[in-house]
């Protein structure tokens, strides 16, 4: 991203800067969270980067291709925070669903072999539930299904709008885990959202702070723990100094905010 910039008109005629002069390079294959007070415009560069919306100015190459043109080759692949399962299909007709659909595009990627959607869900601890519908889960269920889903699709670049947020600590943390396993299979790029300090230190290569009004990139940490990293990570001296780094630019991004209108 280069030179970002979305301006939204308010209600009262007046224009927000939801995004201003955002620059972000992610390397292929890594996994990038985004951190920030509400309304620094996560979401917002989340829409922008897959094709949703445009910017107002400033340019977005995804894959060497425009996201709009991303999007058409089914580059992405998305979970948002309460997942969007079809509430008469079971866990795995959900899963498998866009795998029968996209069965009519020949040149579509996913009949280059598909994977094995029953494995996966197994691997997550939905085993017992293949047969179940969405109404019969609990939210961790329900949130790993839409997690194979996502990477079921294999999709080049997976954008998560925090998925966990809704969920308790212990639910959490397993969900971190199963979702990096699947990620090391995988190695899409990962946009990952989310209010948490220790869950973006857990996860990312990388963490990218911002600010609100206008939205903007205030820092961006390189988090050096080895993987995988398991459980026990969180409480080692090395993960508690990321998340006092962390803590203290978040500091930060809160107290430079200001108004601009
Ligand atoms: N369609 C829209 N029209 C007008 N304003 C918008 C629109 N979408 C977002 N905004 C505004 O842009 C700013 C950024 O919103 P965005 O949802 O991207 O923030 P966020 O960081 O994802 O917030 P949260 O953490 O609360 O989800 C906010 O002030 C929001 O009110």
């Amino acid at each position: 991203m280069h030179g970002v910039r979305r301006l939204y008109e308010q209600a009262d005629l007046s224009t927000l800067v939801a995004l201003d002069d955002i620059e972000l390079t992610i390397e292929p294959g890594t996994f990038v969270s985004i951190i920030g007070p509400s309304g620094c415009g996560k979401s917002t560069l989340l829409r922008l980067v897959s094709g949703q919306e445009r910017p107002d100015a400033g340019t977005i190459t995804v894959c060497g291709l425009t996201p709009r043109e991303a999007a058409e080759a089914k580059a992405f692949g998305f979970v948002p925070q309460s997942p969007a399962l079809l509430p008469w299909l079971s866990v795995l007709g959900n899963v498998t669903l866009p795998h029968k659909v996209n069965r009519q595009r020949p040149r579509d990627k996913y009949d280059r072999g598909r994977p094995d959607l029953e494995a996966m869900l197994r691997e997550v601890g939905l085993g017992e539930s293949l047969h179940k519908l969405p109404a019969e889960l609990s939210g961790g269920m329900k949130q790993r299904t839409a997690i194979v889903r996502a990477f079921g699709l294999r999709p080049d670049v997976l954008l998560l709008d925090e998925p966990f947020g809704a969920l308790d600590e212990f639910t959490r943390e397993a969900l971190q885990e199963q979702l990096l396993e699947l990620w090391e299979q995988t190695r899409a790029t990962v946009v990952f959202v989310t209010h948490s300090i220790s869950e973006a230190v857990r996860l990312s290569d990388k963490v990218v702070v911002m600010a609100p009004r206008p939205g903007r990139i205030t820092d961006v940490i390189d988090i050096d723990l080895p993987r995988p990293r398991h459980q026990e990570i969180i409480t080692s001296p090395e993960f508690h100094a990321y998340e006092l780094t962390l803590r203290e630019s978040l500091r930060d991004a809160f107290s430079h905010s200001e108004v601009v209108r």
